[in-house]
């Protein structure tokens, strides 16, 4: 509340003094909240009390003050005491026309002007008395209504306005220091698991051996300068105005951001572009020959570019940035990415780089290691084209459906930082690749009865990743769609409701099992020899468990109680009876 100016009259002085030693004594029951509104209404109280000690006043105020309730934290303490005002209110009106005098708070200040004239005649008095009348009614009700006003937009109280809002910081990935290492461990593991991989050498136990010239072997200006058109030939075709553009989730700071989805076009022009080359012998085979140098490449870019993503999240609407991200801590916060969906005119950098450069090239790979083995043998080898096979597959259908990336965790609630940065563009196309990459180097093979049993698992895995995935889609997209009819479904706080029967019903990651059974039949393709090819799956499974239960940990604030029964009616989390 504005503090009054200092008044020139001892009168005036004195009773404000008292006012305001009133106006302590007895707010003090009703809280900070209300203390404002209640030392106005004494002082206002005592302004009157005193002018009856003098003749008479005339008012010479303008508008009345305004009497200002904050909100208490109890809304029922702001009642009780703005309803206690209220009436105190209306008791100093009616003081006001009892003594015959005019009361009114001057200006905002709560100054108050007054000038003294005798009274002489009993029609003035009269006159006078009308006039108090109507100006204290006239007050009774403004004050009334600054009051209920004020009770009807609470703020917070000065103590909660004052408090620095504590944000509660999580950690994942073991936090700061586990994400100071795991920037490190990855580019490592990718390097080391690949050399591990090479003719005549394909074990983890026997440490690779490093060449001489560490830098001419790993890096390639000319092959840096090819990766650069690489992602610029992907972004090219990423942003052509052809294919659907679908809406994302609502956004936490409002609104749909809009994805241009013409991934599958984009995979079957660079599949098209690939087997042109090949016809006309350009030498794509260097690719693989150049294999480390094109790795070194990929991990310098996502480097780089968690780099500028970090320091462009600085720059940038608070608004947009990741809830995981935003701890505080610069190397945490670097892995994990701050800002939420980072954009370059029209093209969406997380969701380009998750699905375009990364997982296109590691089938252009695949396909490459194909056309080299067959240089090498003259034969097509059957497991490594099956393997080639399963893994197109499995990224077509990842490019198909791709708008179904929107409702990952990894686009609505992960930033994009380096952990994003560095799997899609050098742990997906260098890791993911490895068992064609394995049976290129090895020259192993196996016979048809061998690859029709994988062929049938990875059929199967399929089968499930893809039914349990388009089931959800459809029930998140369109819940009352006849396909889904007589699957039970349970109703959650939030209006959405979750699957308890049909695929998600099995387990609460049936998505997740198909998934790992394909990786296991990509890995079988590879014999039992060696361990290195099943690098992917032991890998993944890892993954995919830590990320059913970060994706838990969300449901449950998410969906909370409903959650809770999901979890009690389908107890096992990714394989059925097991886990
Ligand atoms: N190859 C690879 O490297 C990787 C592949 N993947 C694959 O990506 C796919 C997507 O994975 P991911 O995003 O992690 O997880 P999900 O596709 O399982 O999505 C999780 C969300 O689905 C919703 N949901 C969960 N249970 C139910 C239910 N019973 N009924 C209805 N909705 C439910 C919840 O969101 P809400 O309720 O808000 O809708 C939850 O947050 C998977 O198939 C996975 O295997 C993932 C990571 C890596
Ligand atoms: C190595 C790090 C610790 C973790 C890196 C994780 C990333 C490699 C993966 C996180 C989620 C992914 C998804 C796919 C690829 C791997 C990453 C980027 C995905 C595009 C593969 C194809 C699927 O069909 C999919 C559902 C579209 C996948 C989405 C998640």
């Amino acid at each position: 509340m504005p503090s009054p100016k200092k008044s020139k009259s001892p009168a005036r002085a004195r009773t404000r003094a008292r006012s305001k030693s009133a106006s302590r004594s007895r707010s003090r029951s009703s809280g900070r909240k209300t203390k404002a509104t209640a030392a106005k209404v004494t002082e206002v109280k005592e302004v009157v009390r005193t002018s009856s000690r003098i003749p008479t006043r005339r008012s010479t105020s303008k508008s009345p003050s305004r009497v200002r309730v904050k909100e208490s934290s109890e809304k029922s303490v702001v009642t009780q005491s703005a309803g206690g005002a209220a009436a105190a209110a209306s008791t100093v009106t009616e003081t006001v026309v009892t003594r015959r005098t005019y009361v009114s708070s001057g200006s905002s200040e709560g100054q108050q002007k007054a000038s003294v004239t005798p009274v002489r005649s009993s029609s003035r008095i009269a006159s006078l008395i009308e006039k108090e009348r109507e100006e204290s009614s006239r007050i009774r009700e403004q004050m009334k209504s600054e009051v209920m006003a004020n009770i009807k937009t609470p703020e917070k109280s000065d103590s909660e306005e004052r408090k620095p809002k504590e944000k509660a910081v999580h950690y994942e990935f073991m936090g700061p220091i586990g994400a100071f290492l795991l920037i490190f461990l990855l580019p490592l593991t990718v390097y080391y698991v690949n050399m591990a991989c090479r003719k005549g050498n394909c074990s983890v136990l026997v440490i690779p051996k490093l060449p001489r010239n560490i830098v001419a072997a790993f890096l390639d200006v000319e092959v840096t300068l090819i990766f650069l058109a690489w992602i610029a030939f992907q972004a090219l075709l990423a942003v052509l105005p052809i294919g659907r553009v679908v809406e994302g989730q609502p956004l936490k700071s409002g609104g749909r951001l809009k994805y241009r989805c013409n991934g599958f076009i984009a995979f079957v022009i660079t599949l098209l572009t690939l087997g042109a080359a090949v016809y006309f012998k350009c030498p794509v085979t260097l690719v693989v020959d150049k294999f480390f140098k094109y790795m070194t490449a990929a991990v310098l870019f996502s480097f780089t570019l968690s780099i500028c993503l970090y320091v462009s999240s600085f720059l940038v609407n608070k608004k947009k940035l990741a809830s995981t991200g935003t701890t505080g801590n610069h190397i945490y916060d670097f892995f994990i990415g701050r800002e939420l969906n980072p954009r370059i005119g029209p093209l969406d950098l997380k969701f380009f780089f998750e699905l375009r450069p990364g997982l296109i090239g590691w089938v252009v790979l695949d396909w490459i290691m194909v056309v080299k083995a067959y240089q090498e043998t003259g034969v097509w080898p059957p497991n490594l084209i099956l393997a080639t096979f399963f893994q197109t597959l499995y990224v077509a259908d990842a490019l198909w459906f791709e708008d179904a990336i929107l409702t990952t965790m990894d686009i609505i609630h992960d930033g994009f930082g380096f952990m994003l940065a560095f799997g899609d563009l050098a742990w997906v196309p260098f890791l993911y690749s490895l068992q064609p990459r394995f049976l290129l180097e090895s020259g192993f093979t196996l016979p048809w009865y061998c690859l029709a049993p994988i062929a049938l698992l990875n059929f199967v895995g399929f089968a499930i990743f893809r039914m349990s995935n388009s089931q959800k889609n459809l029930f998140r997209k369109d819940p009352k769609n006849p396909a889904l009819a007589g699957i039970e479904t349970l109703p959650t706080q939030s209006g959405k409701k979750l699957l308890v029967g049909g695929w998600w019903g099995l387990c609460r990651k049936p998505n997740y099992l198909g998934d790992l059974i394909m990786a296991l039949s990509w890995s079988l393709c590879t014999g039992f020899h060696h361990i290195i090819p099943y690098f992917y799956p032991l890998y993944f499974l890892v993954l995919l468990v830590h990320r059913e239960r970060r994706d838990n940990e969300q449901c449950q604030q998410k969906h909370g109680a409903a959650w809770d029964r999901y979890c009690e009616r389908v107890k096992y989390r990714i394989f059925p009876y097991i886990y």
